[in-house]
């Protein structure tokens, strides 16, 4: 799709079982309630966990992403463990990550809604490295053209991608009539890396879809480039390009 790639085992199973055990035992998520927002005029729990880890130096400055919502949450150093996967990502793919969302899906309730990420403080043209662990979950994309024109009534066809899987009854029976609706699935699995490119981002909304069948707990490291840099009180101080 577009600029994208979908690599399933960019760490081998013992490697992302280490990774993740690792990151059960580093990684300080933020209490849901400190995460709250409003939606339609309710004020509501976000559906999933979160923690901000990046490059932040020894005068408290660090990698500012404003991703929407209306709290800024801290950013910690990295972890061992964040650091040695962001290093292991420059390495095999060349993009050098100074800024990692840690996301943390419980069960099949927890997910995250269709959505484009915010890139007014992403370097230029940089992607989005996801490593994902645990549970297998399906992340979807739509593209915005096909969401406007059901609207308009005109038809757009999805595009075709390599590693898309498309789920069993897509299009065919009635229930799955959220399915045509969406251009492309991919089931994210323990050790894979997508990587998300401006382009897809820009076409496309994504989302990682609830699920009733029983799932294991998924933890998603959503690493990026940021050029907005914030001193330790939180002012813009430099924009890096
Ligand atoms: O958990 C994921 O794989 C996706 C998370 C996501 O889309 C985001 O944090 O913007
Ligand atoms: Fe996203």
């Amino acid at each position: 799709m577009h600029d994208s790639r979908y690599i399933t085992s960019f760490l081998a199973q013992e490697e992302a079982d280490r990774v993740l055990a690792n990151l059960n035992n580093e990684v300080v998520f933020l209490d849901r309630d400190s995460l709250k927002f409003r939606i339609y005029g309710k004020t509501t729990q976000l559906p999933r966990d979160k923690a901000f880890y990046g490059d932040v130096d020894g005068d408290g400055k660090y990698p500012l992403y404003r991703y929407g919502g209306d709290y800024e949450p801290p950013v910690h150093p990295w972890t061992r463990t964040l650091r040695e996967v962001r290093d292991l990502i420059a390495d095999k793919t060349g993009y050098l990550c100074n800024h990692v969302v840690v996301n943390r899906y419980i069960d099949g309730a927890d997910h995250i809604g269709f959505h484009h990420d915010k890139t007014r403080d992403f370097a230029p043209d940089s992607p989005v490295c996801t490593i994902s662990l645990g549970g297998t979950r399906k992340l979807v994309f739509q593209s915005k053209k096909k969401a406007k024109s059901k609207k308009s009534g005109k038809s757009v066809e999805p595009e075709k991608a390599e590693n898309c899987v498309k789920s069993k009854n897509w299009g065919k029976s009635k229930k799955s009539k959220k399915a045509k609706e969406e251009d492309c699935l991919y089931e994210v699995q323990h050790g894979s890396l997508f990587v998300m490119g401006p382009r897809t981002n820009m076409a496309y909304k994504h989302k990682i879809m609830k699920t009733s069948r029983p799932c294991e707990m998924r933890v998603s490291l959503t690493f990026r480039n940021i050029k907005t840099i914030a001193d330790g009180s939180g002012n813009i101080v430099e924009t890096v390009n």
